[in-house]
């Protein structure tokens, strides 16, 4: 097997690493705790999973990452495969998502299948053996040596494939222990059916059911002979039985007789005495008879017919039924009558009522409309004396404009002028005073000037002065004014006076205006009352001719309905006429009928005589037919009396009793009989049953004697089979150490190359001993650390050997892998060290991948990894040198020569 390339993701201090591998031997090297281990586990992990993992899947993932990808490429037996592994967290564990192995036979799935499949199938050792074998890990060295002889030869025989015998021969044993299991059981089965069946065979089964056989036969026999001795006991009980009871049913039919013809007999008397008493009745009834016939002739005259028959009341009483419904028919009619009249009457009565009230309004109304004719002419009276006055009073205000200045109606507007006249007059007046007033300042002041001698006009001394000159026209100026003003003052006095007149025109003219309207108003009250008067005064007339009309009619239609209450009245009369009648045939009718009951009755009683005399001829019969039947009765007694023997039904009594007794007893040992015979059956059915059960045993043995002979043949083949197996893996062993041992010696001869040690001796049972040139054994714990280094590496170089020439096909040779191995060497065993991993490269080991700081080992690479740490963000990464840097790093070593 070769590893090709290596890809990790978050795996421990990597980040992010992708690797190449080549052939041959790679030398990783870099500083403590760069990730060199890692790197290998990395590759160890892909191949098995977590088994390679000393802690849990947790340490693989990178810390503080969640999932962790590995893939590694690599190639076996010419075919290329690929293992990818994905770790993921999923809540606080960690856990494998996807694992899957890529081959040319298709895809494997699944952590336990890959596992198994690089286990079994391609390199055939478990992740132990690839440990202990393949994989040296860091101090690890001593593995090998330190492991017990039995620990040693079990990973050897492992690896060697020799584990399979092992595993057959155990597999044999197993089936060797289980057959003798069965068979001892089988043995053991065998043997207590045998007990049974001599235990059952002492009993004497058959002996013994022919005994019970012949009792029992004997047994039947006498049931029955008993059984025939209670049939004929019965024959004999019934027999007396039924005598007994013909002679109890006689005695009975006798008792019975007697009683009938006692009550035959009486039941004849009772009759007897029956006919008496009818005879009797009758008799009463015909007296009863001639009574009523005697009184019939009185009622007949009562009721006024001839002779008291039947057909004579029925004519009698249809003549008065003819006469009853004519009577009634009248009467009926006159009852119409009166109810006819009186209805008339009565609404005769309603009408002449009606006219009366009808004229009663009449005269109210017209009452009415004459006092409001009066009322209407007191009112003309009084609008009449009203307008007068207003004529009147209009003639005087005309008469009032005949002497003033304006017509009527012009009043207003004359006011109307003087008033704006006066306003002229005012304003004047105002204007006049004003300028007088300032003309007399002007006086006044030029006066004042003038006594102090200056001029008014100017204040220059007045001498000589111009203006003295105009004081006397201002003097005469305010006369002027004064007079003006005078004048004004007459004119506005006189305008005074004459707006006082024209306003008392002004009142006379609108008052005449009001004195038109109001005549006008009051004519047309007279025409409309005058009008008003008229109508009704013509009204009432018309009224009071209308009320008296209605009196008369009322008057005549009163006398007629007295009229018809007066016919009325004699209808009613009639009524009770026929009443009486009627009455009087009633009367009649039960005269008739009191004839009609009397002869019912007679009729009645002799109809009555009738059913009696049948009943007593009846009775007569019956008891005629009784006395028959009391004869016979009598015959039958005697007869019966004659028949009744007493001995015989006395034995008849004896014999039923005795066979009772007997069939009591009979019964009982009967009882006891089939008891026993229900025992003995009961025997016999058990002993039929120990016999086959005898049988089922025997047959059970052979069956079971048979089984046990094939599992003794087959327990001998399983021994035999066990035995082969056991041989087979000594033999093949003894072969293996002999050449392990062979090769050990060889290889660390070329390790160790010390004269001081002779050989190494591997015994059968993988005890390891090194012998001293001086013939001493010698304990590989006893040998100094690097001798034990060199020692395991050389055990190990060994079983690559092995391994590689001892089994057929691929061999199933990983890369060796080294870590640290040349701790405990010194320069000169790492020289060795560099042959010996020369040394297996030269028997097929293709890949040797070693950790190691050693120059000595770094020369001897054909590849150099270098794994770094950042040490900022801690993560690790591994980069192979190319050739160029290796032959720098050849020409400095070399140098360093
Ligand atoms: N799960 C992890 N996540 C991150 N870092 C880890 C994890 N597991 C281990 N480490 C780190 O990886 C380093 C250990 O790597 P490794 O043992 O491969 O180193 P080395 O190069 O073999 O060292 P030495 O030369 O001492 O043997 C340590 O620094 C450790 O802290
Ligand atoms: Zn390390």
């Amino acid at each position: 097997m070769k590893f090709d390339r290596l890809r990790l993701r978050n795996f421990k201090p990597y980040a992010d690493t992708d690797l190449r591998f080549e052939d041959g031997v790679t030398v990783i090297h870099g500083l403590n705790g760069s990730g060199k281990s890692s790197l290998l586990e990395a590759c160890f992990f892909a191949l098995y999973g977590s088994r390679a993992l000393d802690g849990t899947l947790d340490d693989a993932v990178t810390t503080g990452a969640d999932e962790t990808d590995v893939e590694l490429w690599f190639t076996h037996a010419g075919e290329e495969f690929k293992i990818t592994r994905e770790l993921r967290r999923s809540g606080d564990s960690i856990s494998t998502r996807t694992c899957t192995l890529d081959g040319p036979d298709g895809v494997v799935e699944g952590a336990r299948d890959v596992r198994e499949f690089v286990g079994e199938d391609l390199l055939r050792m478990d992740s132990d053996s690839f440990r202990n074998c393949a994989y040296i890990r860091q101090g690890e060295v001593n593995r090998l040596i330190n492991a017990s002889p039995r620990e040693r030869r079990e990973m050897i025989d492992d690896l060697l494939q020799l584990g399979k015998l092992e595993e057959y021969r155990e597999r044999a044993s197993d089936a060797r222990l289980g057959v003798e299991d069965v068979l001892s059981d089988k043995r053991g089965g065998l043997n207590k059916l045998d007990e049974q069946i001599a235990a059952k065979e002492a009993k004497d089964l058959h002996d013994r059911l022919n005994e019970l056989e012949s009792d029992l036969a004997a047994l039947d026999d006498e049931i029955e002979r008993f059984e025939g001795n209670r049939e004929d006991a019965r024959e004999t009980k019934e027999e007396a039985e039924s005598i007994i009871e013909q002679a109890e049913e006689r005695e009975s039919e006798l008792e019975e007789l007697s009683g009938e013809i006692e009550e035959l007999e009486a039941s004849i008397r009772e009759t007897e005495s029956e006919r008496e008493a009818l005879l009797e009745e009758i008799t009463e009834l015909r007296e009863r008879i001639e009574e009523r016939e005697s009184e019939l002739e009185a009622l007949a005259d009562d009721a006024g017919i001839g002779a008291a028959t039947a057909d004579a009341v029925a004519d009698a009483r249809e003549t008065i039924d003819d006469r009853e419904a004519d009577l009634r028919e009248q009467r009926q009619e006159q009852r119409d009558e009166v109810r006819a009249r009186e209805s008339e009457a009565e609404s005769l009565a309603n009408e002449a009522r009606r006219l009366r009230e009808d004229a009663g309004e009449k005269h109210e109304r017209a009452d009415e409309l004459e006092r409001e004719a009066d009322g209407d002419e007191a009112d003309l009276e009084e609008v009449r004396a009203d307008l007068e006055e207003v004529v009147e009073e209009r003639e005087a205000i005309e008469s009032r404009f005949a002497d003033a200045p304006v017509e009527i109606g012009e009043a207003d507007a004359h006011r109307e002028t003087l008033r704006e006249e006066l306003d002229e007059v005012q304003a004047e007046i105002e204007e006049t005073v004003g300028t007088l007033a300032s003309a007399r300042d002007r006086v006044e002041e030029a006066e004042e000037l003038l006594e102090e001698g200056n001029c008014p006009e100017c204040g220059q001394p007045v001498e000589d002065s111009p203006h003295v000159d105009s004081l006397e026209s201002d003097r005469e100026r305010v006369e002027e004014l004064s007079a003006e003003l005078g004048r004004l003052n007459g004119r506005k006095a006189d305008l005074k006076a004459e707006i006082e007149d024209a306003e008392a025109l002004t009142d006379a003219e609108s008052r005449a205006q009001t004195l038109a309207e109001r005549r006008e108003m009051l004519e047309a009250r007279v025409d409309e009352l005058e009008a008003e008067i008229e109508a009704d005064r013509a009204a009432t007339e018309e009224l009071r001719e209308e009320a008296d009309e209605l009196e008369a009619e009322a008057e005549e239609t009163e006398a007629e309905a007295e009229e018809t209450e007066a016919e009325a009245e004699q209808a009613r009369n009639r009524v009770g006429e026929l009443d009486e009648e009627l009455d009087d045939l009633e009367e009649r009718r039960e005269r008739l009928d009191a004839v009609a009951d009397a002869l019912d009755a007679i009729d009645d009683d002799e109809d009555e005589i009738e059913r009696l005399r049948e009943k007593r001829e009846s009775k007569a019969e019956l008891a005629d037919e009784r006395r028959d039947r009391l004869e016979a009765l009598r015959e039958r007694r005697d007869e019966l009396r004659e028949q009744f023997d007493r001995d015989r039904v006395e034995d008849a009594r004896t014999q039923r009793d005795d066979a009772a007794d007997y069939l009591e007893k009979v019964e009982a040992k009967l009882d006891s009989l089939a008891e026993r015979r229900d025992e003995l059956t009961g025997q016999i059915g058990s002993v039929e049953k120990e016999i086959q059960e005898l049988e089922a045993l025997r047959a059970d043995r052979e069956e079971l004697a048979e089984t046990v002979a094939d599992l003794e043949s087959l327990h001998e083949e399983t021994e035999r089979l066990e035995q082969t197996y056991g041989d087979l893996r000594a033999e093949l062993r003894q072969r293996n150490v002999e050449t392990l041992e062979r090769m050990l010696n060889e290889t660390f001869d070329l390790a160790y190359g010390n004269d001081a040690y002779s050989h190494i001796e591997l015994d059968g049972e993988y005890d390891l001993t090194v012998y001293q040139k001086d013939g001493t054994p010698l304990s590989p714990e006893q040998l100094s650390g690097g001798e034990r280094a060199l020692f395991n590496l050389s055990l190990r170089c060994a079983i690559y050997r092995l391994l590689s020439e001892g089994i057929e096909g691929a061999a199933p040779t990983p890369p060796l892998i080294l870590d640290e191995p040349t701790v405990f060497l010194d320069s000169g065993h790492v020289s060795r060290l560099v042959n010996l991993v020369e040394e297996m490269r030269g028997f097929g080991v293709r890949q040797i991948l070693i950790v190691s700081h050693d120059e000595e080992l770094v020369d001897a690479a054909d590849e150099l990894v270098t794994v770094e740490k950042d040490t900022t963000t801690n993560r690790s990464t591994a980069r192979r040198e190319d050739a160029a840097t290796l032959a720098r790093a050849e020409a400095i070593l070399e140098g360093d020569d």
